[in-house]
């Protein structure tokens, strides 16, 4: 039984450390204890634990605006933050884990602001009839925590523009996400900012569960775990190279000829890859294939081997743009 609430709002915006502060929290909660965390990423994409980045998320378009990508410990799928979106993090151990419990909460802070919101089926939320919040959940040694997104402001046209499906042909196992009509909270009580939510957040929380809340002790943290945490975060081989295999195939027609590309990608590595192509230059499919063969499925990387090749400036340049605009 929950004994003792304790909030901890999010100081820094950074994705990868954010990401750390949550999986501490997790494991620092006691016994009859509820860590409630409130925090914010800047631009960032967010894919659930099985999920394939490609297949997501328009990795170029995010990191041309100068957005990243994380990879979260839950399940479930791509959703997009910047700084119009709060999200919470629920930590408690797993016998004090009580999800409806949790969820009244945010039906709370919105009821305290006069806004009407509802479960849906599969754990959005929704108000009028469209979805502010997405939720996943994560447990492991004991220890549990159910976070969740809220927009309250943030850039739907950006959320659109990233998560929207790539124009490559990708096959392979994963996790899609369910696209979902949304809406930001402030188009339904005009004039509210995150740190309202905040508040109402707060307040909702000592409400549903008849406690007064205490602010996290400085004392509970460790440094140097939160550091090695946020090195795992931010390391490429958990946001891109997860051991999903998948296959991705895409075709240009250039002035001077037909280009397909097959690739088969396993850990974020082109494993193995066959290009097909009507140039008149025949060599030019070969050449291409055994050139991006070993090599990390991002664009940089894939235009670094093409233009090692000996081919015409023109065609380097023209497919290198290609495989660029790909959304790779
Ligand atoms: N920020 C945000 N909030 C609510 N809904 C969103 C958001 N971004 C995208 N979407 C919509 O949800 C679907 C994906 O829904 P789907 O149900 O597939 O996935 C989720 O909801 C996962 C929620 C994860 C919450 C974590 C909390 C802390 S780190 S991330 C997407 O295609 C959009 O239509």
């Amino acid at each position: 039984m929950i004994q003792r609430i304790t909030c901890y709002l999010g100081t820094g915006t950074e994705p990868y450390e954010n990401l750390a502060v949550e999986r501490f929290l997790m494991e620092a909660v006691e016994e009859g204890e509820l860590i409630l965390y409130l925090w914010q990423n800047r631009r960032t994409v967010v894919i659930g634990r099985n999920q394939n980045p490609w297949r997501e998320c328009r990795l170029t378009e995010l990191q041309r605006d100068g957005g990243s990508l994380a990879r979260r410990l839950s399940g479930g799928g791509a959703v997009y933050h910047d700084l119009g979106n709060l999200n919470f993090t629920f930590c408690v151990q797993g016998m004090d884990y009580d999800l409806r419990r949790q969820q009244s909460v945010i039906l709370e802070a919105c009821h305290l602001l006069g806004i009407g919101a509802e479960l849906s089926g599969r754990n959005d939320l929704l108000a009028e009839g469209r979805k502010f919040s997405g939720n996943s959940f994560y447990n492991h040694n004991g220890y549990a925590f159910h976070n969740g997104t809220l927009l309250v402001d943030a850039d739907l046209e950006c959320l659109g523009k990233y998560l929207s499906p790539s124009r490559m042909k990708l096959e392979g196992k994963g996790v899609d996400s369910v696209r979902s009509r949304v809406v930001n909270l402030a188009e339904l009580h005009p004039g509210l900012t995150v740190e309202h939510m905040c508040r109402a957040m707060t307040k909702a929380l000592e409400s549903i569960y008849q406690l007064p809340s205490e602010t996290f002790s400085a004392e509970r943290w460790n440094q140097k775990t939160l550091e090695q945490l946020r090195t795992d975060f931010a390391r490429w081989e958990w946001i891109y190279g997860k051991r999903l295999a998948f296959t991705a195939s895409f075709t240009k027609r250039f002035s001077w000829g037909e280009v397909t590309l097959e690739c088969l990608v396993r850990d974020g590595v082109l494993l193995e890859s066959r290009a097909y192509t009507d140039a008149m230059d025949a060599a030019l499919g070969t050449i291409l294939s055994d050139a991006l063969r070993g090599c990390r499925f991002v664009p940089e990387e894939l235009c670094g081997c093409i233009r090692r090749l000996p081919l015409e400036h023109t065609v380097v340049e023209e497919l290198c743009a290609w495989v660029t605009e790909e959304e790779i």
